[in-house]
């Protein structure tokens, strides 16, 4: 047996099915990416084009696919040789499971991931590249070493259009000397030799696609590492960095005094002010007009007009539902207007006018990225797959240009300016909720915003981790920074707000300054909402 096992007749047979399946895979990925995107496409056609390809490769048998290809191809005067044929016939089959596999790849990823991407200014493309396909990798590489695995030993099937690969060599053998059981194990142990390769190549990319692995032990690999994120080979962590996790995070009060210090002692005050902002300090810089907005039948923005001066603090408050978040969204556009007009610093972002109604522009994403405005969420959004460092680097380095040297420095600035310089390395899952809040603040702070949108940025902590998030804010308030934060942090508003809004059902109820909405509000829903939230002790109540 072990004479077969070391047949360089059975090994080229081998090579051959190795041959097929690897090229044939690569093929069979990338247009399996293609339809799996094609699949989650937001155009009926395209939708469907994809899903009558994948309903016709799987529903029918791979064989009668081979012999159809190696018939009809030179029909149509295109004549190739079987193994060609073959890597064509296995990659064409290969696309339609592997777009399954990918599009449920791509869905695993939470939606929020692409939002924040959206926020940054990151388009389309850049976004499933360097933020969903690396974190979609975990729940596609099973799969697709499944399928690889699969196909290597499915193609003996290809020796009905002449491939002479390894089970049809041992078949030829067999054939001339009748030792079935000798031939066939030491081909069958040729198999198990290709397939626990492959079954290693898949271990090793787990590991690499796994959150939990200490990534300080993976090396840089340059292009590679580039190309996928970071991912796939990460780069090499800073200088001093460990992503060991962190014992703790400083005290808070401690935390909060060094964070107050030290957004002193930055550049903050600068980025709040930056100078290509056309509005001059206290005039008109966000200007909402009549903002309208549905969801199917259900009016959630009944016409909403404000306006929010350059360097203003404006807090919106409101019950559930009321359209808070809703409207923020449209500020930056990451939800479209259907109605209306809101102008950031005298310019619309990301649509024009095409008939009287706001429609998206061709170039999106480039127009938020020109807009620069920072956002933070409820949910922080960090990209999970990133460490506290390539979180807040991304976005100057992938979509304003900055070299990776300088977005480290301006990096490392602002994660010791919000009291995290110890914790570059770390990914955010080893983050506490109010520390991954800050680095997703100093993430929204890289891209030098000129208005920063907070979306009830403390409701997802701990009672014990507000204050760290709201200390940052209240120091980027204290710079200067134009701010609208939607939030149910009362005493916030009142201590930080210039001007407080208070909306319910889709509309503005009232606004005003801190002292008025919230210490004597002149409507009773708004009496309402406080009560509810706590506030009980409302100017009135205490006349
Ligand atoms: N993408 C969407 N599709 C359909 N309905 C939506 C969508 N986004 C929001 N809504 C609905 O619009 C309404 C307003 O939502 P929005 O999130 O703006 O309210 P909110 O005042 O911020 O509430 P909360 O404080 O609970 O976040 C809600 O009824 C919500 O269910």
């Amino acid at each position: 047996m072990w004479g077969y096992f070391l047949s360089p007749f059975l090994w080229q047979g081998a090579w051959i099915a190795l041959k097929i399946t690897t090229v044939a895979m690569a093929i069979g990925l990338l247009l399996g990416l293609g339809l799996a995107l094609m699949r989650l496409s937001g155009f009926w056609m395209v939708r469907s084009t994809a899903w009558f390809y994948i309903w016709v490769i799987r529903g029918t048998p791979q064989l009668l696919q081979l012999v159809f290809l190696f018939d009809a191809l030179p029909e149509l005067g295109i004549r190739l040789d079987s193994i060609t044929t073959a890597i064509i016939g296995f990659a064409l089959n290969e696309a339609a499971f592997s777009a399954e596999i990918i599009r449920g790849g791509i869905l695993s990823v939470n939606r929020n991931q692409s939002i924040a991407a959206d926020s940054l200014g990151m388009g389309k493309f850049l976004t499933l590249r360097r933020i969903i396909l690396p974190q979609a990798m975990r729940a596609i590489l099973p799969g697709v070493f499944n399928d690889t695995i699969g196909m290597l030993k499915l193609t003996s099937i290809a020796s009905i259009i002449f491939v002479n690969e390894l089970t049809f060599r041992a078949q030829q053998i067999v054939g001339q000397n009748f030792r079935f059981f000798t031939v066939f194990i030491a081909a069958g142990l040729i198999y198990l030799v290709m397939t626990s390769a492959i079954s290693l190549l898949q271990s090793w990319l787990e590991q690499r696609y796994d959150l939990e692995a200490d990534r300080t032990k993976r090396k840089d690999a340059g292009p590679l590492a580039r190309l996928t994120g970071g991912f796939l080979f990460s780069p090499a962590r800073p200088a001093g960095s460990s992503n060991e996790a962190p014992a703790s995070d400083e005290a808070p009060a401690v935390a909060a005094t060094s964070v107050a210090r030290q957004l002193d002692e930055t550049w903050l005050a600068r980025i709040a002010t930056a100078d290509d902002i056309v509005a001059p300090v206290g005039t008109p810089f966000v200007v909402a007009r009549n903002v309208q907005k549905s969801y199917g039948d259900r009016q959630v923005l009944a016409g909403i007009d404000l306006t929010v001066n350059r360097g203003e603090c404006v807090v919106i408050l409101g019950p559930s539902g009321s359209g808070k978040s809703t409207f923020l969204r449209m500020i930056n556009h990451l939800e479209g207007l259907d109605w209306g007009e809101i102008r950031v610093d005298g310019q619309t972002v990301g649509y024009d006018y095409a008939g009287g109604r706001p429609k998206a522009v061709a170039g999106l994403a480039g127009a938020k990225a020109r807009a620069r405005i920072g956002m933070v969420f409820q949910s922080f959004n960090l990209f999970g797959h990133l460490t506290a460092l390539e979180n807040v680097v991304e976005a100057p380095v992938r979509v304003h240009g900055t070299s990776p040297a300088d977005a480290e420095k301006l990096g490392q600035e602002l994660l010791a300016s919000v009291g995290l310089g110890n914790h570059t390395a770390h990914l955010p899952h080893r983050l506490s909720g109010g520390q991954q809040q800050r680095v997703a603040i100093a993430r929204a702070l890289a891209i030098k915003p000129r208005l920063m949108l907070f979306d009830e940025p403390t409701s997802a902590l701990d009672p014990e981790l507000v204050g760290e998030v709201l200390t940052v804010m209240r120091r980027l308030a204290a710079a200067g920074m134009t701010m609208v934060v939607v939030t149910h942090e009362i005493r916030f508003a009142r201590d930080v707000a210039d001007r407080v809004i208070f909306m319910d059902e889709g509309n503005i109820v009232e606004q005003g300054p801190p002292e008025q909405v919230i210490d004597a509000p002149q409507h009773e829903r708004t009496r309402r909402f406080l009560r509810m939230v706590g506030q009980v002790e409302t100017g009135e109540e205490k006349a």
